[in-house]
């Protein structure tokens, strides 16, 4: 039996395992609270995240990692993007020496301008054969009711991908496998940054145009830095590019959207983060994309708009003129600079 052990027992964390054991895999969840273990394992809840929901009876947690880690397949990580490289440095240790590691967030190093899977290669000291990426529309809450969703497994490794898509498919769950690790990883965390857009502009009261506006250019401007850091074209076009854009701009369940919603509203990036009280990856990698896009010559000016304003430099109003009076030019395929 393959077996898995997911850290840690967030939104989509508990989710993801739930996904596992639906797909028969032998999962252990992390969790770092006592109230969150022991809810899963006597009532199959996690009242923290996921309130209402009755997760599989098959799903274990524990608080103590060494009783998760060693000897799985796969260990999967679900923590905030930024918190990411302190916690592995933790577990590092406990992993054994066949293990692929794979990565369910969308964010990237604010430091470092590293995506999560170069940040798992570099504090476990693996291969890329070895990490592995789960990437696209996916909204935990949808997918904890059992609603159909797909999603990309993507490592450099076909046959590791097509593994890990066993181990995690379910009549409701479809993943596919793409080799394309960079795009995946860039089309997760860039639809943050611009699901934040959209939402500041709900917020401001802008209509169906505007949002669609900002799907389509957004979706231009991350082709763009794409292209720039050797991702396949194609993926941008997938589940983990529009697929996950559209998704998570469209939903009221995306945290960054209703995160923008907020700041469009009139509140301060902390008033919003108080409210949302959930990781919003958008917020730091809107900063850690625009220095990629500045030290590749790229431009990515809804990227920018969103941080000056997150920076306080800019208001809304300036923020939306800002993208408006750019100079005029043609609408060219959205991997051309
Ligand atoms: N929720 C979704 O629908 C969804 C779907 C796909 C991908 N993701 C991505 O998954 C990642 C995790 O998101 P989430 O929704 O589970 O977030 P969450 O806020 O629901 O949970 C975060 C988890 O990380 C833990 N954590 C928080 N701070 C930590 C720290 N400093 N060190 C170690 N652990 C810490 C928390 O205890 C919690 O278990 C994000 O990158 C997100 O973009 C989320
Ligand atoms: O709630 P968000 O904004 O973090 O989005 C969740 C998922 O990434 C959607 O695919």
């Amino acid at each position: 039996m393959t077996t898995a052990a997911v850290l840690s027992a967030g939104s989509w964390g508990t989710v993801f395992a739930s996904v596992l054991a639906d797909a028969g895999t032998d999962v252990t969840l992390h969790a770092r609270r006592a109230e969150i273990a022991d809810a899963i394992n006597e009532r199959h809840q996690n009242p923290v995240y996921l309130p209402g929901i009755d997760l599989p009876k098959q799903l274990k947690a524990t608080l103590d990692v060494e009783q998760a880690l060693p000897g799985t397949d796969f260990v999967v990580v679900s923590v905030p993007a930024q918190a990411m490289r302190a916690s592995l440095t933790a577990w590092a240790p406990l992993l054994g020496p066949q293990t692929v590691l794979v990565s369910l967030m969308k964010g990237i190093e604010l430091d470092s301008g590293l995506r999560m899977s170069e940040v798992i290669a570099d504090v476990a000291g693996v291969g890329p054969e070895r990490v592995a990426v789960v990437s696209g529309p996916n909204l935990a809450r949808e997918i904890a009711g059992r609603q159909p969703a797909a999603s990309v497994v993507a490592c450099t490794d076909e046959q590791v991908a097509q593994r890990l898509q066993a181990a995690c498919h379910t009549p409701y769950f479809r993943p596919y496998t793409n080799r394309d690790v960079v795009g995946c990883e860039l089309g997760g965390a860039a639809k943050n940054v611009i699901a934040l857009a959209v939402g500041i502009g709900v917020g401001m009261g802008l209509g169906d145009n505007a949002q669609s506006l900002l799907i389509t250019r957004g979706l231009a401007e991350t082709s763009r830095l794409g292209d720039a850091l050797g991702a396949d074209p194609h993926t941008f076009s997938g589940l983990a590019g529009m697929g996950d854009l559209v998704a998570t701009c469209s939903s009221p369940l995306s945290r960054n959207r209703s995160f923008g919603e907020h700041l469009g509203r009139g509140q301060s990036v902390t008033e919003a983060a108080a409210a949302i009280s959930q990781t919003s990856e958008g917020v730091k990698t809107s900063e850690a994309i625009l220095g990629l896009a500045h030290r590749h010559g790229v431009e990515m000016p809804i990227t920018e708009a969103v941080v000056q304003f997150l920076r306080g430099e800019v208001d809304l109003d300036k923020a939306t003129a800002l993208l408006m009076e750019r100079p005029t030019k043609p609408e060219r395929h959205s991997c051309t600079r």
